[in-house]
């Protein structure tokens, strides 16, 4: 049997990305979002304890900063910010003349977690990153954000469930897109991929996401590993979009579906 052909991430991600290929207005009330993670072949996404594994094989990770271009936010939770401590910039791509686009940095941290000497504040410091934004419980404690304010970052207080303490993602959308951010790449970890696989949005009943972007590494972490998934949670029933091959990586693409 033929191998599947491998495309160029760039048209690869054109071809999968509706508000790439023909730009138009995103809902009133959200971005438009595309979830994306990279998973082994058992379907973990980090190591026994969370330890940061580098999954994508060079061609795949590519991919991703090309997707960061393609997005005008790109948001992780804060146990992502503290374990990994990011940047979320596009410097793998190769140098041109004209700079990429840079997604503006965005975190989910309830209570204020989030540390002022990690990569996104220094970058923002020396001039080679986006101001990070960090989205908080209305009730987050006024002292945190103001230290972190005094860093540089920007902290959008927002609506929260009491039971659980998570951020509620209708109000976060709403918000994002009233600051003008008209696309987001939601980059993990679980319990934020959790959160926006199953979410409904309260106004719609839909999924308010339009694509899901998952790279399989060809490689088993076993049973300690961060599963892609938290327990418990129920995701959307996806569509298949498209699915192809970059380096030793397949890459699949869907979208939710209603059905
Ligand atoms: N392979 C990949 O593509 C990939 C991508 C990102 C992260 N990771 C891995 O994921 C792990 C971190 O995942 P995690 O689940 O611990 O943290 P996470 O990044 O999903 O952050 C979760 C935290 O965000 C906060 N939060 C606020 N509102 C929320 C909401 N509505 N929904 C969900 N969370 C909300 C909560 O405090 C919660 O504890 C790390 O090990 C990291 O290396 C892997
Ligand atoms: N595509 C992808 N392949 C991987 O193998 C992997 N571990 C991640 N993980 C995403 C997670 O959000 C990380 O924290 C950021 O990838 C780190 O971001 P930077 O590289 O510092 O910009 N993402």
């Amino acid at each position: 049997m033929a191998a599947p052909a491998a495309s160029d991430p760039e048209s690869f991600l054109k071809s999968v990305l509706n508000h790439v290929s023909s730009p138009a207005e995103p809902p009133q009330n959200r971005p438009f979002v595309t979830l994306t993670y990279a998973q082994s072949l058992d379907g973990k996404i980090a190591g026994k304890g969370g330890k940061q594994l580098i999954l994508s094989g060079n061609e795949s990770m590519l991919m991703t900063h090309w997707m960061r271009t393609m997005h005008e936010g790109i948001l992780v939770g804060i146990g992502t910010a503290l374990n990994d401590d990011p940047q979320l910039n596009t410097r793998r791509l190769p140098v041109r003349a004209e700079p990429y686009p840079q997604p503006i940095p965005i975190i989910l941290d309830s209570q204020l977690r989030f540390r002022s000497n990690c990569k996104l504040v220094g970058n923002y410091g020396s001039g080679n990153g986006r101001q990070p934004w960090v989205l908080c419980s209305e009730e987050a404690d006024p002292k945190k954000r103001e230290s972190l304010e005094n860093a540089g970052v920007k902290i959008v207080p927002v609506k929260s469930n009491p039971q659980t303490g998570k951020l509620d993602l209708d109000d976060v959308l709403s918000i994002l897109r009233k600051l003008g951010v008209k696309s987001l790449m939601v980059e993990g970890g679980q319990q934020v991929i959790s959160s926006f696989l199953s979410h409904k949005s309260s106004s719609t009943g839909k999924s308010a996401v339009d694509s899901i972007i998952v790279t399989v590494a060809p490689t088993y972490v076993g049973n300690e590993g961060v599963g892609a998934l938290d327990e418990g949670q129920l995701p959307a029933k996806v569509a298949h979009v498209s699915s192809t091959v970059m380096g030793r990586d397949s890459i699949v693409a869907c979208r939710p579906t209603e059905s």
